[in-house]
Parts: structure tokens; C-alpha cells; sequence
């Protein structure tokens, strides 16, 4: 639905140029969460602004759904603009208006009067959950409910994509969570492309169904989360990656867990999409006569599945163990050997 192709923007400043995007090809799918992670200064919002126009590009092109929209005249651009909400970290709402007028704004300047426009701005406070703060004034409102203020203008034309600029960059950890779980609910229901901007990983985590990293105005990295996140191949997504994981599954833990460890093979199990959740462990038990301990572990769970490593001990006869390893390798989890006993 959205394709960049060499998408390019020069600033030309007194002192000198400066490349905020260069070169950037892109596919985004229909209907998933696309993420963008980067440091500050990595060109994410150039891009991202690209990609309704408030940012002209330099070079290159922005088609969605098949047109370019660097071409289209100004009254064109106006009615495409309609088909793609925006929100932004610091909210960008209208102080002097009331939460239903800030989110009938948009209706009124696309023409919407009446009992149309009534119904829809209730509709939309509904939706986003701000149902009796109507006459609210955004002063009177947390971060949280700021932005769902944001999330309903931005929704109010009944967009196909929502574009959001590190949209909950400027609010605490769980008014995020809130945040996050609204928008994966409006992806859900109204079946519309997200495509948001991030220097956070666990955003990207939690409701992204693929990634793409940017370094220096170019993508570095992409794919689907769950391919990105088990076997990342570029420093930046590794350092990303950082943010997320914990310390424990360092080197230094691993050897502790060899040498703590009493008699039995020692076993690192990986698993990713659908083979995180089988009953794996009990299935082994069951089917061979062998014991499992575990020793350690970590299930994260991203959009489309979960990944995760655990670190089991088993014991018992020999030919029960080797069995038991050819059993775990015919269930699409990848199992290493760490110590034979
Ligand atoms: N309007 C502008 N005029 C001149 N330079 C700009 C402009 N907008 C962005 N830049 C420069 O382009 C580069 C990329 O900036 P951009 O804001 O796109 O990055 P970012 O990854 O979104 O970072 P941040 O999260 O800090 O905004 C930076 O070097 C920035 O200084």
C-alpha cells in the first residue's frame, strides 16, 4: 500500500547540507503496525512527514496505493491528506477548544455539519475512552488522555493509514502501556495501517508486526519483528535490542549455569512463532524416560508469536536423552547441546 522508493531529503542550511533521508526503499503491508526505530537525529521524522507531505522530498517517490503523491496538486494533496491521521508526541491540540470541538475540527474543515458531525465526534470520544470529558478543555487533561484526544482528531475522516511521531515518547510507562494497547485495538477493529516513529524498542515489541531500523537518514535493517528480533544482523538493531533484553542471557550467566549445574546434559533450547507455545517439557517427560530440570529461561512475547530461550538439564540413560534430542528437533526448536554429561 505505501512504497518508497530513493526517497531522499536535503536541508540546504547556511552551513552546509544536510541528508536527513537518503535513499530509502520501503514496502509497507495493509492493515499491520509498521515501526520505524532510530536514534535522534537519524531522519525519522523527516521520513515519516514525508510520507503525508509535510515534508517535501528532495528526490525519489511516495506512492500510495500505486499514485505518487509528490505529483499531486495542492487540492489533489488536500483530499489525500484525508486518508492519513497523524499524531504526535506533544499532542499538537488546539488549547482553546473543548475535546469534542478539537475533534470535530477536522469534520469541519472537510465539510461535516450537523447531526453527521455530532454523531461522529461521539462516536469517537467512545472509541478512544473519553466518554463525559467532552467539554474538557486539554489543560484539564493527563498526557494519556491528550493524546487520545490526538488519536480520535486523527481518526475523525476515517483514514486508511495513521501515521504516529513518537507518539508516547512524552508520557510515563503505563499511561505508554494505555496508549499502545489503544492503538493495536484501533489496527484490530477498523483495519487500519499504523506506521509509527520510535527510538524505544519495547514499542516496537509490543504491538509492531514488522520493523525497520534507520541510521544516518538510511534503513539499515527490516522485517518482520519476530525475524528481526531472533537473529538481528546490524550493530544498531543489536544495540537496540539491548533495551529489551536482560542482562541475564550474557556469557558470564551461561557459564555460571554450567558450572552450578550438578550431573546431566545441558541443553539450550530456542524457540520462536508457534513452537514457544507447545508443552514441550511435558511432552519429553511423558514420552521418554528421562528428567528435566530447568535451569533457566526467557519467553518474550512480540506480535505474531513469542521467542525465547530456555536452559534445561536432562538426565537418564543415554539412548533415552539422544531420542529425546531428536524428539525436540523434529518441533521446530533449536536445541544446542551446551555440556554432555
Ligand atoms: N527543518 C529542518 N531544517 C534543517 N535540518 C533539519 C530539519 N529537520 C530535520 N533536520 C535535520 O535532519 C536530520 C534528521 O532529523 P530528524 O528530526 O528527521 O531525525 P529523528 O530521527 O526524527 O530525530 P528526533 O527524534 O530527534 O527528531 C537532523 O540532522 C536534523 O537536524
Amino acid at each position: 500500500m505505501i512504497t518508497l522508493k530513493g526517497l531522499k531529503k536535503v536541508f540546504e542550511l547556511k552551513s552546509g547540507a544536510v541528508t536527513a533521508v537518503d535513499g530509502v526503499d520501503l514496502t509497507i503491508e495493509k492493515g499491520g503496525i509498521f515501526g520505524i526505530i532510530g536514534y535522534s537525529g537519524a531522519g525519522k521524522s523527516t521520513l515519516i512527514r514525508m510520507l503525508n507531505m509535510l515534508e517535501r522530498p528532495t528526490s525519489g517517490e511516495v506512492n500510495i496505493d500505486g499514485e505518487d503523491i509528490s505529483k499531486l496538486s495542492k487540492k489533489e494533496l488536500r483530499k489525500s491528506r484525508q486518508e492519513m491521521g497523524m499524531i504526535f508526541q506533544h499532542f499538537n491540540l488546539l488549547w482553546s477548544r473543548t475535546v469534542y470541538d478539537n475533534i470535530a475540527f477536522p469534520l469541519e474543515i472537510a465539510g461535516v455539519k450537523g447531526t453527521e458531525k455530532d454523531q461522529r465526534v461521539k462516536e469517537l470520544i467512545k472509541l478512544v475512552g473519553l466518554e463525559g470529558r467532552d467539554t474538557s478543555y486539554p489543560s484539564q487533561l493527563s498526557g494519556g488522555q491528550k493524546q487520545r484526544v490526538g488519536i480520535a482528531r486523527a481518526l475523525a475522516n476515517n483514514p486508511k493509514v495513521l501515521l504516529c511521531d513518537e507518539a508516547t515518547s512524552a508520557l510515563d510507562p503505563k499511561t505508554t502501556e494505555s496508549i499502545l494497547d489503544l492503538l493495536v485495538d484501533i489496527n484490530q477493529k477498523l483495519k487500519l495501517t499504523i506506521v509509527l516513529i520510535t527510538h524505544e524498542m519495547h514499542v516496537i515489541r509490543k504491538i509492531c508486526s514488522e520493523v525497520a531500523v534507520m541510521e544516518n537518514g538510511q534503513i539499515v535493517e527490516k522485517g518482520p519483528v519476530l525475524d528481526v528480533f531472533r537473529h538481528p544482523k546490524e550493530e544498531m538493531t543489536k544495540e537496540f535490542l539491548k533495551q529489551i533484553t536482560e542482562q541475564d542471557d550474557t556469557e558470564e550467566t551461561i557459564q555460571e549455569l554450567l558450572s552450578d549445574a550438578g550431573s546431566g546434559d545441558i541443553v539450550q533450547l530456542t524457540f520462536s512463532g508457534t513452537s514457544a507455545e507447545r508443552p514441550l517439557i511435558s511432552e519429553l517427560i511423558r514420552t521418554f524416560k528421562i528428567d528435566v530440570s530447568i535451569l533457566h529461561g526467557k519467553i518474550t512475547k512480540v506480535q505474531g508469536g513469542s521467542y525465547g530461550t530456555l536452559f534445561i538439564q536432562i538426565t537418564g540413560d543415554e539412548v533415552e536423552k539422544k531420542k529425546a534430542l531428536d524428539y525436540i528437533m523434529t518441533k521446530e526448536v533449536e536445541a544446542e547441546v551446551l555440556r554432555r554429561d
